[in-house]
């Protein structure tokens, strides 16, 4: 069976397809093993024999132009959701949302006796279509829906498939220069706000388009900001950091602080990922203790999900995105969706429940084709 990755940039209208025609991809027990290599890279939550980064070494690449969406295959589809987070739940909605509920409250005890700081808790949900649905259809849905997000399929034998459509990148390089952001706090846009837009090159006005943060998704987004900020100041040249401003992600929007910096050892590329992710922005603070908690008491086996993906160029350009709005394509009718959220010491069960639901929308909606 091939391997392959089909990946779309942000605000780009041509996609490139990466396929590996002989053998596996290559199987890394760690992000430094990413040092002085290229390919397409699949990297875990975290890394684990059953789990490891994978990556692509492609025979083939091609660039598409995504095609207007009549000219899109997916069928047309009814999707229904089934059984529960945990990985054996087979009860429902009922046994998905008793499961968070037991993981947040372990999550929240830590957080109010002041171990954690900050802790990003996820969650998975299955969902049946009653018709097969093409993937690649599904991918280039993915493109025309959601313009600013980076939209990915990959598929190898080792990780089955994933689609997904991020907002969050984890590494950019290129000619010398990186770029990471701050990415976390979330608000769903109202009817009144789905116009709402703030493209690189715009500076909107947060007050003027109507949307106020609260102190708490100001100070999850701090937190990210201040531990990149750490990373980079030991392990990169020169930093300059912006914002934080509100960004678009289909249906929501995240505060964003964006970091360039000077990456002039672009060989040392691994090494860089293995200190910087995972970010608070997928795990926690303090990061060993929140990694180590997620790892051993969520029920939510993370995977490939809030891991990261991406071409990978030690002497061109690299986009690496954290995993996320993302979905494995078990077969043409059944997936399974992953989303999760920052939680701090006064988070709300429902107000958090409610932002994964918003999140898992941005897959959902692929299945009608129901614009944002
Ligand atoms: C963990 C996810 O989002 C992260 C990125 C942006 C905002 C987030 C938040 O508000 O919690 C999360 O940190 C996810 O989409 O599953």
């Amino acid at each position: 069976m091939a391997s392959f990755a089909y990946y779309r940039l942000p605000y780009a209208d041509r996609y490139t397809v990466m396929v590996q025609t002989e053998g596996e991809p290559e199987r890394l027990a760690s992000c430094t093993g990413l040092n002085g290599r290229n390919g397409f890279v699949l990297a875990p939550f975290s890394v684990s024999s059953g789990c490891p980064v994978l990556l692509i070494h492609p025979d083939r690449v091609e660039e598409r132009a995504v095609p207007e969406e009549e000219h899109i295959r997916t069928g047309h589809c009814t999707a229904s959701r089934q059984a529960g987070g945990s990985a054996s739940g087979v009860s429902g909605m009922d046994s998905d949302k008793a499961v968070y509920s037991k993981d947040f409250e372990s999550c929240r005890s830590m957080l109010v006796s002041g171990e954690f700081s900050k802790i990003v808790l996820a969650r998975s949900a299955g969902v049946e279509t009653v018709d097969e649905m093409d993937a690649e259809g599904l991918f280039l849905r993915a493109c025309r829906m959601y313009p600013r997000m980076f939209v990915v399929l990959v598929s190898t034998p080792q990780s089955g498939m994933w689609l997904a459509a991020t907002p969050e990148i984890l590494l950019e390089s290129s000619c010398g220069t990186g770029r990471t952001v701050a990415l976390a706090g979330t608000m769903k846009l109202d009817e009144s706000q789905l116009g709402f837009d703030n493209p690189p090159s715009a500076s909107v006005d947060d007050a003027a388009s109507g949307i106020f943060w609260s102190t708490k998704n100001i100070k999850e987004q701090r937190y990210v900001a201040t531990y990149i900020s750490d990373v980079l100041k030991r392990f990169a040249g020169a930093c300059r950091e912006e914002g934080p401003r509100t960004v678009r992600a289909g249906n929501i929007v995240h505060l964003r602080s964006d970091f360039t910096f000077e990456l002039a050892d672009t060989s040392r590329i691994g090494s860089l990922l293995d200190i910087l992710h995972p970010t608070p922005a997928v795990c926690g603070l303090p990061k060993t203790e929140t990694y180590r908690h997620i790892v051993d008491h969520e029920h939510t086996d993370r995977r490939y999900y809030s891991g990261f993906m991406g071409p990978l160029c030690h002497d061109g350009a690299t986009h690496l995105y954290v995993s996320l709005r993302c979905m494995q394509i078990v077969d043409g009718r059944h997936y399974r969706l992953y989303a999760g959220g920052g939680l701090l010491k006064d988070s709300v069960e429902e107000q958090e429940w409610c932002e994964t639901e918003a999140k898992m929308e941005t897959m959902l909606r692929l299945f009608d084709g129901s614009c944002l």
